[in-house]
């Protein structure tokens, strides 16, 4: 799967008062088993963009193309093979339990073979069984990034977003997010991460770019 966006443009609140041009004549292109940085100052645009190739906001002016197609025809179809982990992972929860928060997805997006998808999903980032009975809001940050990333992925994607995933976490917790973005390359998908701080993951193997004043260029 491919992700392209030509000459994007996005503005909130266009046509009032209170118009605000946030990304400006963008072009990128995400291939599969791409690991894909985005970095930038606070209020650069990042989460903006995130929700661009979310299909959550249409640009303004521009386009996005999956694989050539438009994906705003049929978002549905075409957010099968995405999963997003928001910034705040509390906002994204809302089931009792962190097995129901999990399997949630995998049933909205139809798959099949529940228990067997769950325990790669499990394996990949690293929660423990005995959490799953547990609600999703008594678990520690670094767990509750899991779990929310467990959700995202539980449909089986191609592409995992990540926004900010190792905010407020200590340093066992971003060890364990790592560790998890590891396990998700090997299996030769693509990740796309957005952070203001990249230092946390000069290991990495990745393609940088930074958002500025409405651009984005690669960093190399
Ligand atoms: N719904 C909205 N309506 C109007 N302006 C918005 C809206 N959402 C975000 N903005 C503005 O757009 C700009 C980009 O915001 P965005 O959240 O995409 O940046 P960011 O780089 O993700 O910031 P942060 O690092 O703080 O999360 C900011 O100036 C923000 O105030």
């Amino acid at each position: 799967m491919k992700i392209t966006l030509e000459n994007l443009s996005f503005t909130y609140a266009k046509g009032t008062p209170y118009e605000k041009e946030v990304l400006r004549e963008i072009n990128l292109e995400i291939k599969a088993s791409e690991t894909v940085f985005i970095t930038g100052r606070t209020g650069s645009g990042k989460t903006t963009l995130l929700y661009i190739l979310d299909f959550l906001l249409k640009p303004t002016s521009g386009k996005i193309k999956v694989n050539g197609e438009n994906p705003f025809k049929d978002p549905y179809r075409f957010r099968k093979h995405i999963g997003i982990a928001f910034q705040f992972p509390e906002h994204q929860f809302f089931s009792e339990r962190v097995i129901d928060e999990i399997v949630f997805s995998m049933k909205n997006f139809d798959v099949e073979n529940i228990d067997e998808n769950l325990e790669k999903v499990l394996s990949i980032t690293g929660i423990e069984k005995k959490l799953l009975s547990k609600s999703p809001f008594e678990l520690s940050g670094g767990q509750q990034r899991r779990v929310a990333i467990a959700s995202a992925i539980a449909h089986n994607p191609e592409f995992l977003i990540l926004d900010e995933p190792t905010a407020s976490l200590d340093s066992t917790g971003i060890s364990m997010i790592k560790t998890l973005m590891k396990n998700w390359s090997l299996l030769g998908k693509t990740l796309i991460v957005v952070t203001h701080d990249l230092n946390q993951f000069k290991d990495l193997n990745k393609k940088v770019y930074e958002l500025k004043n409405g651009t984005l260029k690669e960093v190399k």
